[in-house]
Order: C-alpha cells, then structure tokens, then sequence
C-alpha cells in the first residue's frame, strides 16, 4: 500500500459517485480502479484528493463538491466533521433507510444463499428518534501534551476528539463524561499510558437507563490499584442520576476494550432498564441494546416473526440479559437461554424473578458448544432465536442446526455480510421467508435486521 502523506501533494482528481460502500462511504472509478470517498454521496461529482493506494482500490479524501445530490442535508451544526459514527449524517433520513434495505440486497447478491432472488426484503423500520438515542458512551482517555482528552478516535488514526458534540448520544450521557473528566482533572488521577507503560484510567463507560434515567458509570484501568480511584468514584456518584461506579481491569495486550475483572467501588449493582413493559437488571459488561427506544420495535417485530405456540421449547441463543426469552415466555412452553457472559447469565436469572417468569433457565456457555449438548440430551428444540455478534453463526453450529431443524426459526442479525454468508448454509434446510431491516443506529452505516426462516418440508 503505498500511504500519501499530507506533504506530499496529491493532485485533484474529478470524481462521480456511483454509490454507498457498506461503511456508508462513496464509491466511484479513477482509472478503472475502484475509489472510496467518506462523505461523498450518490449521484454527486467531487473533486478528490486519493490519500492511499492498494493493489485493488483506492482511498480518497472529499475535497470539494462540485454538483451536490439533491438528499444531501446539513451536518449537524457545532459537531466537529471528524467524529466517527456520524457516517451517514448528510444524507436524508429517508435516503438512510433505502441504504439499510440495499445493504442486505447487495449482500443476498454477492453470498446468493438458495433462491435468494425470491427473499422479500422489507422497508427498513425508522428509529422513533433519528438524534440523542444512544444510551452509552464509551470514551478513551489520554494526557496529550500534558492535558486530558476524553472522547473518540477520529475514524482511521490515533487522534482522540476531546469531548467531542456528539448528536446521537443521549445528552445525559455527554454531561456525565464531560463532569468525570473535569473530576479526573482535579483530583490528578492517573491516566494510563501505552508508550510508557504506565497503570491508570484508559476509558469512561457511562450507560443510561431510558426507563429510569439511572446512570452507571464503569472506569476501565490498567492495572488494579489506582491511588485516588475510590475517592474519585464517591465525587463520581454525586453528579446527576448516578447510582453506581465500578471498576473493570484490563491488560494492554488485551484487543478488546474490557476486561473480565468488573468490581464494584460505591452505589447499586444494577440499574433497571424496562422493555415492553417487563423490567431488565444490568450489570455494567452485560450485552443491552444501544436504542431503546427501537430495541422495543425491534423485538416486537422478531417475536411477531417468531409465531410460537404454547406447547414449545425456545431456545434462546445468544441470551444476554434474557431479554427475547423473557418477552416470549408467556407464549410457550419453556424458554432456555445459552449465553457466554457469567455476570449476564446471572442477570437474566435475576430478570426472570423479577418479572416473575417461572418457565425460564439461562445456561452458561458459547452456543456452538451447549446446543449440541442440549440435543444430545434430547431436549426439544422447537423454537430458536439467535442473535449472535457482528461474527454471526459459528460453522460447526451451523451444522448442529441442520440436524436439529428447529420448525421455527428467527435469526437477528447485526452484520448484513455474515448474516448472508450464514443464509448460504442454512437455506440448504430453510427457505428464507423475510428480511427486515430495523434501524437501530440513525446517522451511521450500522445495519440491524430480523430474518424469518422457515423449515422446507
Ligand atoms: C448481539 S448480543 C444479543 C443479546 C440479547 N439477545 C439482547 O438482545 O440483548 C450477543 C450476545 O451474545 C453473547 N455471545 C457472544 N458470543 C457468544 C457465544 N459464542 N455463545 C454464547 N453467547 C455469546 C454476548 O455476550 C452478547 O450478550
């Protein structure tokens, strides 16, 4: 890959944008290579500057627009145009939602699961709120040049956007970091440093209840004993609607953001989030959806798919809190979950009593694993839901389900690309009956979606 530094000076290209790439970017041709363009839209001609250049592609950079598509609308006012997730943020809202609805038929094309032509693909659902709906924020934290920043890398490189205005995220949620960053400053906590391998503070996670408007503050370290951190979690726990500060422990050679280590340092061990009017208990590392406002329209429209009846066992795959069996419990006969986190299995037990839901167990395990185990030990599996990560279907579940053939069989997805590749081998037993993508990420090119399968006779 050859990398064009700021110095040395690109030429402007002209360029006409054909369509959205899956990262909401545009795509058009430069001498027969393909071209990516973030902020670029359909149907416009830009002038462009290309900034990398591989084998097979090539990456550029929007430097002018010289005939602007008629769904381009104002990025929002006071945000810096840098800010990650705001991918989609010029195009129309219903523009958006044609995009989501293509995501998947592009992907059904390209993966061709069995009569794939014949797959009804549906609208995709508008969010209720297309700004403010996100109810986490999970911020870095650095010292640059001797100052704290706390907020977001710009998209592609290390540059962290001090608290950055950010217009998808709850508003309660940015006040509270902008507050634990201004408590970090004064007390002179200290702030974990890769270079220079040092223990400390490296994210602020602040989740929002919708229902309650409680608010859970988590502090990722480095490292365990972090002088000041109690106290800091006291002045934490004054600031509006907090009712609990932990603390979770990760490593540098740790990839993902948390680590397996989640203590609590002051306030409740919970907070109580409510979904179609049953109640869910979080702890800070359980799995809940980003938009609940959607997350309510989203499992409605899985359930309605899911058509069950009184006498079946539903599986639950990829349970989380407990939420879909939880809901579904009253229409069959039992609902067993499989999920991989311990703190969420332990939740979705406690939500299964506080909703006073008695037909419900949660087993702890990866689903590749205990479903098998299930079949062997001849439990029926009627009814299953999954709703795995970005990573969908593991293979060798896959061929679990082929054997097992549940009759009823709803898949959500979050990945348009793995969710199609999964089709291919499930529609070997299947028929793919209906696709419909919900939107739970207004702005961004974040796709979510319900698949109906049904069992071929
Ligand atoms: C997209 S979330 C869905 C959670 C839940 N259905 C909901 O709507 O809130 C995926 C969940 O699967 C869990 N998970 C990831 N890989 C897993 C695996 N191989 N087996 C079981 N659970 C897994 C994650 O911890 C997470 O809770």
């Amino acid at each position: 890959m050859t990398k064009f530094t700021k110095n040395k000076r690109q030429k402007d290209i002209i360029i006409t944008i054909k369509r959205l790439g899956i990262n909401g970017e545009g795509i058009g041709y430069y001498k027969k290579k393909i071209i990516f363009i973030p902020g670029a839209l359909p149907g416009e001609v830009v002038v462009a500057k290309i900034t990398n250049e591989h084998p097979h592609y090539l990456e550029g950079e929007l430097v002018r627009i010289k005939e602007k598509s008629p769904d381009r609308v104002p990025f929002p006012k006071g945000v810096n145009q840098e800010t990650g997730g705001l991918e989609l943020a010029n195009l129309a809202y219903n523009k958006q939602l044609e995009f989501k609805q293509h995501l998947i038929l592009d992907a059904l094309r390209k993966y061709h699961p069995r009569n794939y032509q014949k797959i009804k693909v549906k609208k995709t659902l508008a969010a209720p709120a297309e700004l403010y709906y996100r109810n986490k924020a999970q911020y870095q934290i650095e010292l640059f040049k001797g100052k704290t920043r706390l907020g977001l890398y710009a998209p592609n490189s290390h540059r962290l956007i001090d608290l950055p205005e950010m217009p998808t995220q709850s508003l309660q949620t940015q006040k509270t970091e902008r507050a634990i960053k201004h408590l970090i400053d004064k007390a002179h906590l200290h702030i974990a440093n890769y270079r220079k391998h040092l223990d400390g503070i490296k994210t602020v996670v602040v989740r929002e209840s919708k229902a309650t408007q409680e608010i859970q503050v988590t502090l990722i370290t480095i490292g365990k004993n972090i002088p000041g951190l109690k106290k800091l979690a006291q002045d934490i726990m004054q600031l509006p609607h907090v009712v609990s500060v932990f603390q979770n422990e990760t490593q540098w050679q740790n990839a993902q953001v948390w680590g397996n280590k989640t203590i609590k340092l002051t306030g409740k061990s919970h907070i109580m989030e409510e979904i179609l009017e049953k109640k869910f208990k979080l702890s800070p590392r359980a799995f809940f959806q980003l938009n609940p406002a959607q997350t309510t329209n989203l499992y409605s429209e899985a359930l309605k798919l899911l058509d069950l009846t009184p006498d079946q066992t539903l599986i639950d795959a990829y349970s989380g809190v407990g939420t879909l069996g939880i809901l579904a419990s009253d229409r069959v006969r039992q609902v067993i979950g499989i999920e991989s986190i311990p703190e969420a299995v332990d939740d979705a037990q406690e939500n299964c009593r506080l909703n006073h839901v008695q037909n419900a167990q949660y087993i702890q395990g990866t689903v590749e694993k205990v479903l098998p185990d299930l079949k062997k030990q001849g439990v029926p599996i009627d009814a299953l839901i999954v709703d795995p990560p970005r990573t969908g279907l593991n293979k060798q579940l896959i061929k679990t389900l082929l054997e097992v053939k549940p009759k009823t069989f709803v898949y959500i997805s979050c990945n348009p690309s793995t969710l199609a590749k999964d089709l291919v081998l499930l529609s070997e037993a299947y028929d793919v009956r209906l696709i419909k993508p919900v939107d739970m990420m207004p702005q961004t090119p974040r796709w979510e979606g319900v698949t109906k399968l049904v069992l071929r006779k």
